[in-house]
């Protein structure tokens, strides 16, 4: 342990480095994610998972199992007596809680559901793009460090409100080889046909490939560690199936005033922090006084934290910064690219418009980012590593195809053909060309 003033400081908290007048670039560098040689690693070894699964189907299912999460399964598939175990082991507080996240998750989500639409484009020629559920998908829901039913809400939710026809789950075994009862409820809340007891990227590679027991998937959602996140993005490029997005170790950045409350930022801190030893969590604020009172917060919240040895290990990683004003905070921030923000700010929704680029914003110090993990209706299946940039977090349209439909009369060839022969003859492909001049000419006798 350290000692500033009267406070001993946790060896675990990061110190505070003045980003006062730092390069910009320099600044983006420093926090970048894992170092390529963890990725190489992990890569290497997924690709392993991956092809033993595409060959071997459930032999080596129950293999990697056996290896990774430490149980001998006969059959992963959860059956009814087992379903029915669960409901009976979940407490009603939980039960309710879930159904009440579920509720406000449905009503949040439901209003976001894209709609079809038809547009005339010129006369006789109608547009339109109309919205199909994605017929078979594959959700994860991860249980390796805390199983996390609140993740089943998340994708089970949308997966019903868009219609998709079969809702397939794959979570982690418990060492006793039964699902975690509390995931198993959540998952039929939402209606979800199927789920089989399967982690890591073993349960990504049978939902993307299919095996005799674990049907093959359009699209595969949820979170994940680093071998799940690097899975899904594998079978993406395999080409055989689509994923949600890269969502791996959490993260959260906070930017913070001189009043914002220390103890809600060190909570918020550790509450990520909690997630794995993975987990990024960083705070950006202008006032030193404030950041000394987060390192002393984050010390003592440590001590009376179960979870305190994860928790430590992702303060390896996490930071301190103490930047000039705001300003540099947010644009620090937007190279980033947070999984979350909080923004603990005085008057927070007039800083919202500086906001580029984040998986979610929490705005001011009563809306904790726990909040939106769980229960506010903002869905938690976020883009993380900077994929924010792009990407955007689990809505119904993850779960949807928009296909377009055209629909042209003979008028309809008559006023918009000829702009598709010149275009298809420029192009050098008179077959294109002759397809529409046949029908202009018809439609023109
Ligand atoms: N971005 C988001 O939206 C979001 C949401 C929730 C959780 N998360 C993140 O999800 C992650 C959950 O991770 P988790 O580990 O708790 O559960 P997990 O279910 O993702 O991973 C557990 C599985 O990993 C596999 N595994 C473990 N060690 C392995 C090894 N050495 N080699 C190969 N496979 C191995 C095992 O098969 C195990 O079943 C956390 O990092 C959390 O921060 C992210
Ligand atoms: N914070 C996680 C997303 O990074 C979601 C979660 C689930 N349970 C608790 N938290
Ligand atoms: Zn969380």
């Amino acid at each position: 342990m350290n000692t500033t003033a009267n406070t001993r400081i946790d060896d675990a908290v990061p110190a505070i480095v003045d980003w006062s007048g730092a390069d910009a670039d320099v600044r983006t560098e420093l926090l970048r994610r894992p170092t390529q040689a963890v990725a190489a690693q992990t890569r290497a070894a997924v690709a392993a998972v991956l092809d033993d699964v595409r060959t071997r189907g459930d032999a080596a299912l129950r293999e990697l199992t056996a290896r990774f999460d430490r149980v001998e399964l006969a059959d992963f598939e959860v059956g009814v007596d087992e379903f029915a175990a669960a409901e009976a082991a979940v407490p009603d507080d939980l039960r309710e809680a879930m159904r009440n996240a579920a509720a406000r998750i449905e009503a949040f989500h439901a209003a976001g559901v894209p709609k079809s639409y038809e547009v005339q484009t010129a006369d006789g020629v109608d547009c339109a793009r109309i919205v199909r559920p994605i017929p078979r998908v594959g959700l994860y829901v991860p249980a390796g460090t805390a199983p996390l039913p609140s993740t089943a809400l998340m994708l089970g939710v949308p997966a019903k409100l868009a219609g998709c026809r079969e809702v397939v789950l794959c979570t982690p075994p418990r060492p006793d080889g039964s699902a975690d009862p509390a995931v198993l409820v959540a998952a039929r809340l939402t209606g979800v046909h199927r789920v089989f007891k399967l982690g890591g990227a073993q349960a990504i590679a049978a939902m993307a490939f299919g095996t005799a027991s674990v049907p093959a998937c359009d699209k595969l959602f949820g979170p994940g560690n680093s071998f799940v996140t690097e899975a899904k993005q594998q079978v993406a490029q395999s080409g055989t199936v689509a994923i949600d997005m890269p969502a791996g170790p959490s993260e959260v950045l906070v930017i913070a005033d001189a009043d914002a409350d220390a103890a809600f930022i060190a909570a918020d801190l550790l509450s990520q922090a909690e997630h794995g030893p993975d987990s990024q969590v960083l705070l950006l604020a202008d006032d030193d006084a404030l950041l000394e009172r987060v390192r002393v917060e984050l010390s003592t919240q440590l001590t009376v934290l179960p979870r305190a040895d994860i928790a430590r290990q992702a303060m390896a990683r996490s930071r301190l910064l103490r930047v000039d004003t705001l300003d540099v905070a947010f644009d620090i921030s937007n190279r980033y690219a947070p999984e979350h923000l909080i923004l603990a700010l005085r008057s927070p929704r007039d800083w919202l418009a500086k906001v580029e680029v984040a998986g979610s914003v929490f705005l001011g110090d009563w809306t904790p980012e726990a909040l939106g993990d769980y229960c506010s209706g903002t869905n938690h299946v976020l883009p993380t590593g900077g994929a924010a940039r792009a990407w955007s977090g689990v809505s119904v349209a993850s779960f949807q195809n928009m296909v377009s439909v055209q629909s042209a009369s003979a008028r309809g060839i008559r006023a918009i053909g000829p702009d598709a022969v010149t275009m298809a003859r420029a192009e050098g492909l008179d077959a294109h060309a002759n397809a529409v001049a046949l029908r202009i000419a018809k439609a023109a006798a």
